[in-house]
């Protein structure tokens, strides 16, 4: 099946207070837009590419893009105010069957093996959300007070959210709901199940400063 990644690095990186948007800030000597697309030209060699930019910032995304060798076909197109709205800009380029992965463009410590995992359970299944377990306590605010909740049913979620296109793309013909904080939650808030998968601790949200420090330790290439 054709495999399509919508990488969204279209936000501004409010959180990690650089002076740029923290998908370009360097790590090893390379933005980590880079890292993050080189995981998914590893994965596999036949997929096609979606990276949703900042309209300020497009020209640097395209040189980040240029840097990559056919056959990778890597085509890049802005974003929007939305994290939504940047998924649905880049979703709104697909029309064929496929297999599509939406991933955060500054989730750079992927592994292609999670990539692979999620490709193979979304054919099987139409759908694979990474996820981790919940290793501190966990307490939910119930207004001036608060109560335990159970961590054994609490899952982190992950990306590459991968799902196949007859499930995604009708989805993202929803309206846009503030709920929204992935692409699961648009899948399920139109009537369709999730399917979890074992995602990796390893694959850390690139957020706050704290997390650059963390990647830099971590980071092989
Ligand atoms: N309108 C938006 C908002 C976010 N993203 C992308 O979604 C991913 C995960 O979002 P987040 O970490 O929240 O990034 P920012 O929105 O840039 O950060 P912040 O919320 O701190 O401003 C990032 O790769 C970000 O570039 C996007 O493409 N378009
Ligand atoms: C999609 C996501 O990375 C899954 O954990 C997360 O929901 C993005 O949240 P953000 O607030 O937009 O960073």
């Amino acid at each position: 099946m054709k495999k399509i990644a919508v990488i969204v690095a279209g936000g501004s990186g409010s959180r990690m207070k650089s002076a740029i948007p923290k998908q370009f800030l360097f790590l090893k000597n390379k933005p980590i837009l880079w890292h993050t697309i080189t995981a998914f030209t590893k994965a596999f060699d036949d997929i096609e590419i979606i990276i949703v930019l900042p309209a300020s910032y497009a020209e640097e995304g395209k040189k980040i893009a240029d840097s990559f060798s056919t056959p990778h076909k890597i085509i890049c197109i802005n974003g929007g105010e939305t994290r939504f709205r940047s998924v649905k800009n880049g979703l709104d380029l697909i029309s064929e069957e496929a297999i599509i992965f939406v991933h955060d463009g500054v989730r750079c410590l992927v592994s292609e093996t999670l990539i692979r995992n999620c490709y193979q359970q979304a054919l099987e299944k139409g759908s694979a959300i990474p996820c981790i377990a919940v290793t501190d306590s966990i307490r939910i605010i119930e207004g001036s007070k608060n109560k335990l909740l159970n961590r054994e049913n609490i899952r982190i979620i992950q990306t590459p959210q991968t799902f196949i296109s007859k499930l995604i793309l009708p989805a993202f013909q929803q309206d846009y709901q503030s709920s929204f904080t992935d692409e699961a939650s648009v899948v399920e808030a139109f009537g369709k199940e999730i399917y979890l998968i074992e995602g990796e601790e390893e694959n850390i949200k690139i957020t706050r400063p704290i997390d650059l420090i963390i990647a830099e330790r971590i980071i092989k290439n």
